[in-house]
């Protein structure tokens, strides 16, 4: 069914003729779908399956947002399923099970291979092993017949480990004469035993349970920036059985560097040196800093703002510091000299007011902002010449040429880029919800706010739509690096009307070199207070052509100040901003280590997570830093799979089915 639905929704997608056209494909799919179910049966056969699908329970979908890289803490939510695997094994073994059993049993699904090598460290005894085996096998058996009770067979034996599908399927379908067969089963238990298969066999359920209790996960957005691993991240989601991504800022600044854009790539190694991150370019992606690092010793000396921000991890060594602020500097020079052409060249961009660099007085290292002058700090302007401040140096400008050249033949970038692209956009409609990373610009009374594009007006969802289309256009055309749309992906970062950014300006270079605070404040869009009543929530929401009375929007990329009493659930429950703060650089503003949400067939609850601080903790201890959880919405009946977005195609592929049934066999 799927190749030819796949078929049939690219030729709909191809489609411009007018209704004959529409026909002549649809005649064409059916003929398709007539080769694959190629007899009455196999047709109804299909039907009734497709039937009983629509009629599960819904699938349960997982959100989280923000994860700037943290590898480890989002490897960590995503194996506990936001506590979902502690709920089960609780329903199942509460009351059974100490509370210590209890947590082994999670421990040992969310870290099975390292967790077993501590229990069999723990034996003495081949006996006694063989038991614990026997045990788990039959614990865990039962936790995923009930973890996949809405589940089909069919997709229960996709997420089985592969080697072991047939096993595990005879010991999950026990019947009722289960007591005629219960040697039989103890058998096939103990020769895995004896075969020395229990290891694998554990671990492989480890991961079916972990898959199990998330059907969907949805990403919205910042995965890169801040933290140590984003590519890790990358390559978990690669691997992730269903998920989609909402872009964020940092996740378009890494899109517009490798389509092209100079200056996003700028900011993406200025972010990376002012987090001390170097090596996610030059190690993890290959990325070759010897001509940066040439021009920033040439050039530039210690300078304490320009130091890394030191955190847990790896710990540089005083000269290593002294390097990384030197090339901190170059990269963050070279940035601010590329802003300037494109503010330039794109006066509806607005940023006038950003050309900074020419509003400096070199000679008594001032600037005058508003009508006010502020004296500039830590400066670090061995390149400028003041007479024309936004020129790079031949030299700075071989430098960010070859750069871009590294860039764009990195391998890895490239395979996590396309997949970036692949899965991500700029918003999503699923399940009846909004999910977007940042903010629907819109103005103090809540009307969508205009942007004008070349000679264009656009606002709301047109805008979001216009947007999109011109990131994929710089992403299909990495070689044009100064077009509209490659100018665009850098707007998408730091515009006032980007639905990303949502702050009227980005206020980096008077956070390094003016030490008065107000200069350093990022108004932000009215949507970020205004989002706090319903109406305007409501509002939205019918923007995008959603039901107010069902659907949620689900944002991310502002940090909720839990730790000031600020509510991650808005505007009566219809409005749940998640990010919590997996980057440890904002735990402290927000007092928690990050927020995820839950939704299934019963509504949606809101997770959030304690600090994380190692898997080794969590191994040793047993205990999940787990979560307090509060309910944004309960349904009030059961929501079923034919009510979601997968549903709607189901609905399709019947619509075609019996289509089919009527034209070719009913005759
Ligand atoms: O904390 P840092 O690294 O100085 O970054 C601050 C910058 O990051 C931003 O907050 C954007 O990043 P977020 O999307 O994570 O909020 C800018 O508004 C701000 O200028
Ligand atoms: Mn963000």
């Amino acid at each position: 069914m799927k190749t030819c639905y796949t078929f049939y929704k690219r030729f709909r997608t191809c489609q411009t003729g007018g209704r004959g056209g529409a026909i002549v494909l649809k005649d064409k799919y059916l003929e398709l779908l007539a080769k694959e179910y190629d007899s009455e049966e196999k047709v109804i056969t299909e039907l009734i399956n497709l039937k009983a699908v629509q009629n599960l329970p819904k699938g349960t979908e997982h959100f989280v947002s923000d994860l700037h890289g943290e590898y480890q803490a989002f490897q960590h939510v995503l194996r506990n399923g936001s506590g979902k695997v502690r709920e089960k094994i609780s329903d199942l073994y509460k009351g059974i099970l100490s509370e210590q059993e209890l947590n082994e049993f999670a421990t040992l699904i969310y870290y099975p291979e390292e967790k077993m090598q501590r229990i069999k460290n723990s034996f003495d005894r081949r006996e006694d092993l063989e038991l614990w085996y026997e045990v788990m096998i039959e614990r865990m058996i039962k936790l995923i017949s009930y973890a996949s009770s809405k589940y089909t067979r069919s997709k229960l034996r996709k997420a089985l480990p592969e080697p072991f599908v047939y096993i595990v399927e005879e010991l999950l379908y026990k019947t009722e004469d289960f007591a005629n067969k219960e040697s039989y089963y103890n058998k096939i238990v103990q020769q895995l035993i004896s075969l020395n298969q229990a290891d694998q066999l554990l671990i492989g359920l480890s991961y079916t349970t972990q898959r199990l209790v998330v059907d969907h996960l949805h990403v919205v957005g910042d995965i890169y920036d801040r933290g140590p691993e984003p590519d890790k991240i990358m390559e978990t989601l690669m691997d992730y059985h269903s998920l989609d991504i909402q872009w964020g800022n940092h996740d378009v600044l890494w899109i517009g560097a490798y389509a092209g854009s100079q200056v996003c790539l700028a900011n993406i190694i200025r972010i990376c040196a002012r987090y001390n991150n170097l090596d996610i370019i030059e190690d993890m992606y290959g990325i070759n800093l010897r001509p940066l690092m040439t021009l920033a010793e040439k050039y530039y000396d210690d300078n304490v703002p320009f130091r890394p921000k030191i955190q847990s991890g790896y710990q540089p060594s005083e000269d290593e510091i002294v390097q990384i602020s030197k090339i901190h500097q170059a990269i963050a020079m070279i940035q601010f000299k590329l802003e300037s052409p494109i503010i330039k060249r794109r006066p509806y961009f607005n940023m006038d007011e950003r050309l900074l660099l020419e509003k400096v007085d070199y000679e008594r290292q001032e600037i005058t902002l508003e009508g006010t002058t502020y004296p500039l700090e830590n400066t670090c302007f061995a390149t400028i010449d003041p007479e024309n401040p936004s020129r790079l140096l031949p030299e700075e400008q071989e430098v960010i040429d070859k750069l871009l050249f590294s860039v764009q033949h990195s391998e890895k970038l490239a395979r996590h880029m396309k997949f970036l692209m692949k899965k991500g956009s700029l918003y999503l409609k699923y399940n009846g919800n909004l999910l977007i990373h940042g903010c629907i610009p819109i103005d103090e009374d809540g009307n969508m706010e205009e942007m004008k594009i070349e000679n264009q007006t656009y606002a709301g969802r047109e805008l979001l739509d216009q947007f999109e289309k011109f990131l994929r256009q710089a992403f299909a055309n990495p070689n044009t690096i100064d077009d509209l749309a490659t100018d665009m992906v850098w707007y998408l970062w730091t515009g006032e009307h980007s639905s990303l950014f949502g702050k009227r300006a980005m206020t980096t270079f008077e956070r390094y070199f003016i030490s008065d605070k107000t200069t350093h404040k990022e108004k932000k869009n009215p949507y970020y207070y205004l989002r706090e009543d319903e109406e305007i929530c409501r509002k939205i929401l019918k923007e995008f052509d959603m039901n107010p009375d069902q659907g949620h929007i689900i944002n991310g990329h502002t940090p909720v100040k839990e730790i000031e009493g600020e509510n991650p659930i808005k505007a009566n429950g219809k409005m749940v901003v998640i990010d919590g703060g997996f980057s440890k650089a904002y735990q402290p503003k927000t007092g928690i280590a990050g927020y995820t949400l839950l939704y299934n067939s019963y509504g949606m609850q809101l997770v959030a997570h304690q600090h994380f601080n190692s898997k080794e903790e969590v191994l040793r201890d047993g205990t999940d830093v787990l979560s307090v959880k509060r309910l944004v919405d309960k349904e009030l009946e059961r929501k079923k799979v034919m009510e979601t977005n997968v549903g709607q195609e189901i609905q399709e592929d019947i619509d075609n089915l019996k289509q089919l049934l009527k034209d070719r066999y009913l005759k």
